[in-house]
């Protein structure tokens, strides 16, 4: 491993050098354990505490496919489907490795006792398997986490419709918290240039989400000029939706829980912002009842700040809590978007507004390989910036993981894989002064 970084760590090494070094026979990678899938049984979601279940291994380093790379990850993030996993909710993901086994000879690689977890990376390419023309050993590359097989027909107008479509590092083994990484080629960007690498591994997953969900025409097709609601605004998702909102030229509307998270909105530049615990919105009575009268007080919030109008666009994922109130503050003929459900996902609303005010609820989910290109595009372009707040070391895993759960991180939460110290891995100085501040906008709060 360390003839692996410092190969990447050096200046003049070619993709010769990359493709003559020898390939370690095993790595250290963040698992899970499927014998320890029932270890929270009987607690409440938020007792369920990653640092427990999320492990450091040594693990073999698995064969190489057709259209396949194994990738040197110099850095990862940390997201919330990898709190998903290690809380074992809503299901244990070793179902996932188990159905995809039963796929084909190659797939069984993936269903192991253990589950190395992560949807992210920054890193260099090492090899590449059979038929993989686009890249080459010594690349310097980001990985979006769609995995798709592309046999049926169903996939071909958008990957993500594939019925073989899944998410790397959750519904895949050999995921980016780890030391090396298995990725199909198609799911290799080109690393942007200007950021380090765990400033280049923290967009991925989000960013394309977010552009999928809002921006892009499978999604909410957002325009110039839209008020767009968005929940979580300084969070993973939202952070990125809400750039890209301002960038859009749209009016984020962002919602958040605290006085530092509204300062960090403002400097992202948003101006129209509604602190949900400062306002005390409680859009449930009790565990089966709703309160109309708050999701009209919410509204009337929302109309003071826009100078009367209603939202275009709601950008939702908290899900039960949120979604009933995300129905009604939306305009008629607006749509409300949504890619999860973190407090419940048996959500409830009053069908009365939608349907009455023609509204439409999208579905939305990861990206596909275009729309993850573009968005990551978008970050080379210093348009759209990284959100990293903190970043980890591999063996602090769990506690990243933790803090994301307990929400108490800001932005993105970085993790060092290979990479030895924070701020390696920049190869245009220029266009990184450029940036700095927005860059550094979400770093040690
Ligand atoms: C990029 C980052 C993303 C995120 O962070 S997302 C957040 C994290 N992700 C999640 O929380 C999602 C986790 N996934 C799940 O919870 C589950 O994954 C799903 C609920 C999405 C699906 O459940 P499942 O059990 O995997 O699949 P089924 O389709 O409910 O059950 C399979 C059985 O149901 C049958 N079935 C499916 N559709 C129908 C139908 N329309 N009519 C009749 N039967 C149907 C199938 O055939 C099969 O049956 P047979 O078990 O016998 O093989
Ligand atoms: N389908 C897909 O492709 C994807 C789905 N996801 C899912 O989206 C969800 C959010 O992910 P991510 O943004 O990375 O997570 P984060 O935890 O980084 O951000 C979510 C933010 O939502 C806000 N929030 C949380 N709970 C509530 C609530 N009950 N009511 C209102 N606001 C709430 C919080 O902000 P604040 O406290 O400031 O209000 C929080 O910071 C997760 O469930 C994740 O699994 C994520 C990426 C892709």
């Amino acid at each position: 491993m360390k003839d692996i970084l410092d190969a990447i760590q050096s200046e003049d090494s070619t993709s010769a050098d990359f493709a003559a070094l020898p390939i370690p026979d095993s790595y250290r990678a963040i698992t899970v354990h499927k014998d320890e899938t029932e270890m929270f049984a009987g607690l409440q979601t938020r007792d369920k505490d990653p640092r427990k279940s999320i492990h450091l291994d040594e693990v073999p380093v698995p064969e190489l496919g057709p259209g396949e790379a194994l990738v040197a990850v110099m850095a990862s993030s940390v997201n919330y489907n990898s709190v998903w996993t290690s809380i074992f909710e809503p299901l244990s993901t070793f179902g996932f490795l188990e159905r995809y086994g039963r796929t084909n000879e190659l797939a069984k690689r993936h269903d192991l006792p253990y589950h190395i977890i992560g949807s992210d990376l920054a890193g260099v390419v090492l090899r590449t398997g059979p038929g993989v023309n686009a890249w080459k050993p010594g690349d310097e590359v980001v990985a979006h986490c769609l995995s798709v097989e592309l046999e049926s027909s169903d996939g071909h107008n958008d990957t993500m419709l594939d019925p073989e479509q899944r998410i790397w590092g959750f519904e895949t083994n050999f995921g980016g918290l780890a030391e090396i990484a298995l990725v199909k080629s198609n799911q290799l960007m080109p690393k942007p240039e200007h950021l380090s690498w765990e400033e280049a591994a923290a967009p991925g997953l989000v960013n394309s989400t977010a552009y999928r969900q809002l921006v892009s025409r499978n999604g909410a097709g957002m325009k110039q000029g839209d008020n767009v609601l968005i929940w979580g605004a300084s969070g993973g998702l939202g952070s990125y939706a809400t750039q890209f909102a301002l960038a859009g030229g749209a009016n984020p509307i962002c919602v958040v829980s605290s006085d530092q998270k509204a300062d960090i909105c403002r400097s992202m530049g948003a101006e129209a912002i509604i602190d949900r615990s400062a306002e005390g919105y409680k859009f449930w009575k009790d565990e089966q009842t709703q309160d109309p009268k708050e999701w009209k007080r919410f509204g009337k919030r929302i109309r003071e700040l826009t100078g009367g109008e209603d939202i275009d666009i709601v950008f939702e994922h908290p899900g039960r809590e949120t979604f009933g109130a995300s129905v009604f503050v939306t305009r008629k003929g607006g749509t409300i978007t949504t890619c999860a459900s973190t407090s419940g996902y048996m959500h409830e609303y009053d069908n009365r507004y939608l349907w009455m005010s023609l509204k439409r609820i999208i579905g939305s989910h990861f990206a596909n390989y275009r729309e993850a290109w573009e968005a990551n595009r978008l970050i080379a372009k210093g348009k759209i910036h990284p959100t990293l707040s903190k970043v980890y070391s591999l063996e602090d895993t769990g506690q990243a993981a933790y803090d994301v759960h307990r929400n108490l991180h800001q932005g993105k939460v970085g993790v060092l894989c290979l990479a030895p110290e924070e701020g390696l891995g920049v190869r245009n100085e220029e266009m990184r002064a450029k940036h700095l501040d927005a860059i550094n906008r979400f770093r040690n709060i």
